[in-house]
């Protein structure tokens, strides 16, 4: 059983399990993460993009809009993205952007022509189409990198949740999405997690990605985080143990999602 506190390193497959006392002390450690990274690519670069996911994430986002944060971020050089989203009206309770709207950015000064949210008035398909188009347009402008390795957008970091059956994004388990190869985002019109239609990155994009936090919490997740990180006799490959970025992946994880560690 993983004690609270404990940091393992795995220093060759550039991957560190963190695991916090409370879901509060997981959230402040996430916030200083984010800054961190959020300084060194504005410095490198000139701008960072930052991909969300919807769920309890955007809950533990919450310190970074607090002191010192809030005022500290240059949030003038953030970009924001959705590793995936729901088909609905922005407006909807279902919307992974008024989630993070609601929660997050509509108390940070992020430029409005700088959060890069899907065009709602599309199907899934259409949806999933425009949003790559407008990816690449900003591969080819520079505000996106581009991985020289699998030639997929490299974003400066995804901070992404995962489900209680493993999946991450909207790549469910057994799903033919997981194998999708050649597209940067998808579509899917029959979420086994309501609501059935949604866009999601592939997973050649999450995994060119430079920095990766995987933030679980709950004891319903413990099973599927032991099978991904612990010692386990399940032979079930979950969605989330395809998550291996080019660069660095970190998970957060509370004592609850920990314990069958
Ligand atoms: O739109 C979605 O449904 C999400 O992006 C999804 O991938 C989510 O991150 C996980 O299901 C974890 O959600 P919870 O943290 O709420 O369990």
């Amino acid at each position: 059983m993983a004690s609270s506190g404990i940091t393992t390193v795995d220093q060759k497959n550039k991957k560190v399990v963190e695991v916090f006392d409370t879901e509060e002390e997981l959230a402040v450690s996430l916030a200083k993460y984010t800054a961190d990274l959020s300084d060194k690519f504005a410095k490198e670069r000139g701008s960072f993009t930052v991909v969300v996911s919807g769920g309890s994430l955007i809950k533990s986002l919450r310190k970074l809009v607090e002191a010192p944060y809030v005022d500290s971020i240059d949030w003038s050089k953030w970009h924001v993205f959705w590793v995936d989203e729901r088909v609905v009206p922005k407006d909807h309770p279902d919307s992974n952007y008024k989630l993070a709207f609601d929660g997050f950015l509509s108390k940070v000064p992020i430029p409005p022509g700088n959060v890069h949210a899907i065009n709602d008035a599309l199907s899934a398909e259409g949806a999933a189409d425009d949003y790559e188009t407008c990816l690449k347009h900003l591969v080819h402008t520079g505000v996106i990198e581009k991985s020289s390795v699998s030639g997929f957008p490299k974003f400066d970091l995804m901070l992404v949740g995962m489900g209680p059956d493993g999946h991450v994004a909207s790549l469910f388990p057994g799903h033919p999405l997981l194998e999708e190869n050649q597209k940067w985002v998808t579509h899917i019109t029959d979420s086994p997690k309501p609501p059935p239609g949604r866009i999601t990155f592939t997973f050649p994009v999450i995994n060119s990605s430079s920095y990766i936090a995987l933030v679980v919490c709950g004891a319903g997740k413990a099973s599927v985080v032991q099978t991904a990180l612990g010692k386990s006799q399940n032979s079930d490959v979950f969605p989330v143990q395809m998550v291996s970025p080019e660069g660095e992946l970190k998970w957060f994880l509370d004592r609850d999602a920990a314990s069958k560690l």
